[in-house]
């Protein structure tokens, strides 16, 4: 079921020259420089027919490129038969319509290429939705061009011309409209989902968050086992990149999947992919997975979190993952990489090496923000037990010999201590050992009520 609108704004042009314009100051090299382009376009299904890179203080003003490599840009693309150019860069709406002239070119530039990849690999109802909202709001400023695309494309008359301001201006009535439609569907889906969230408190989650391609759905297969997926009526509403994972000694929690990270994302994709990256908002824990084999990944982190920052998720207590260990070939560069992040673990999602040890330090991260705490009240306590169902996870249940009395034992996070009342009837412990929380090992207690 194609959309038709949502058609006109991928990129269907198979053969491209790729270009990019670099400061020389950058970290990268004229080399490197379109090494992620590369993929992002073979992920879109593009043929690279060319490659263009220029080094320059700053993008053209005008043209991004400057006057030379502009001539030298156009006097490539019949030789290769390229059919668009896309930029590493991301162009402004004049610089995009002052290249396609120049070049007699489509031109298509990053943000607008990740656009069309995410429009692709959107699966969820809310995703497609986001990402389509994503692109209106970018192609918005740009109509002029996409109509000059349209005509080309279908070899009309007049290309270059553009359509009149009048049917650009029903034409943004239109998107407006659209616009607005997707927002609200939008804040409806986001309601359901908070609900749904918040609903799961007892469930500790944890979720993988990272660059594109760290390998976050590998190691999520390969911590939960294949074919996991949620099933279970209670969970029914939550798509499948939530998982159950099955912590030895601890106990089940939820493993969440998200959405890759890039360098330049577009401002508007951040902003509506927000709420799916709401799991990662209200998870216990954030696992950051990298590409320890790939020669950014000091760039590849700082890139995470700075979108973690900007959209308002704390990272600080973040757990870093050293992913691909298998796939690095000078160790010695590893180990400086370990030093440097010293609480990293290094993992590979593929031998399985280090998975244990991960395991092991989530745990360790999560039991310090929980206690277990043993209860002690007559049967029948109902004010406790509902106190009990909504802020903890209730271990398990003895009852007295007599029947009269209860206890419960149940895992509780620190925060939520303060709304345990104890009473004169009823009995609270909390067992606060070096393993915190782990329901197998119960050592020192502490009391806080004395009967
Ligand atoms: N050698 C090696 N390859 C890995 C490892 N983990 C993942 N990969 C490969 O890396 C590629 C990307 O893996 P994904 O799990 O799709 O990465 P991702 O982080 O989910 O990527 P996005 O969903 O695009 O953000 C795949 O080809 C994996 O097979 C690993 O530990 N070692
Ligand atoms: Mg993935």
């Amino acid at each position: 079921m194609a959309d038709p609108k949502r058609e006109e704004l991928q990129v269907k042009a198979k053969r491209a020259i790729l270009v990019s314009v670099i400061s020389p100051s950058s970290h990268i090299n004229k080399e490197q420089a379109l090494d992620e382009l590369k993929g992002l376009v073979e992920t879109a299904g593009v043929k690279v027919v060319g490659t263009l890179v220029q080094s320059r203080e700053n993008p053209h003003p005008a043209t991004c490129l400057g006057k030379g490599k502009l001539a030298e840009l156009k006097s490539m693309v019949k030789p290769v038969d390229a059919e668009l150019i896309i930029f590493d860069n991301n162009l402004s709406p004049s610089q995009g319509r002052n290249i396609e002239e120049e070049t007699g070119t489509i031109i298509v530039d990053r943000s607008e290429l990740i656009l069309d990849i995410f429009a692709t690999h959107a699966k969820t109802y809310e995703a497609k939705l986001q990402v389509e909202l994503a692109q209106l709001l970018y192609f918005r400023p740009r109509l002029k061009r996409l109509w000059t695309h349209l005509e080309r494309i279908e070899g009309g008359v007049g290309a270059g011309r553009g359509p009149g301001e009048k049917q650009l201006e029903t034409d943004r009535r239109l998107l407006d409209k659209r616009v607005a439609e997707l927002k609200r569907k939008l804040s409806e889906v986001e309601k359901r989902r908070e609900r749904t969230v918040s609903n799961r408190f007892q469930q500790l989650t944890v979720s993988l968050v990272g660059y594109t391609n760290a390998g976050k759905s590998t190691l999520m297969n390969a911590l939960t086992g294949a074919d996991v997926y949620i099933a279970d009526q209670l969970f029914a509403t939550l798509d499948t990149r939530t998982r159950r994972w099955e912590l030895p000694h601890w106990g089940e929690i939820l493993l969440s999947d998200t959405v890759g990270f890039v360098r330049n994302l577009p401002h508007h994709l951040v902003a509506s992919f927000k709420s799916t990256l709401e799991e990662a908002r209200q998870a216990d824990l954030l696992l950051h997975v990298v590409d320890s084999s790939n020669p950014e990944v000091e760039h590849h982190i700082k890139t995470v979190n700075e979108v973690l920052e900007e959209i308002g998720i704390d990272y600080s207590n973040a757990l870093l993952v050293f992913n691909k260990s298998d796939k690095v070939e000078d160790r010695s560069k590893l180990d400086v990489l370990r030093l440097k992040y010293e609480n990293a673990i290094t993992v590979s999602a593929v031998s399985g090496e280090g998975l244990d040890r991960l395991s092991q330090a989530v745990i360790d991260r999560l039991a310090s923000g929980y206690v277990i705490v043993e209860i002690e009240t007559p049967v029948g306590n109902g004010k406790l037990l509902s106190q009990l169902e909504e802020h903890s996870l209730i271990l398990s249940r003895e009852y007295s010999s007599d029947d009269t009395r209860v206890t419960y034992r149940a895992r509780i996070a620190r925060r939520f201590l303060p709304v345990l009342k104890s009473s004169e009837d009823t009995e609270i412990r909390i067992h606060d050992d070096g393993d915190q929380g782990s329901p197998n090992q119960l050592q020192h207690e502490e009391s806080i009520h004395e009967v």
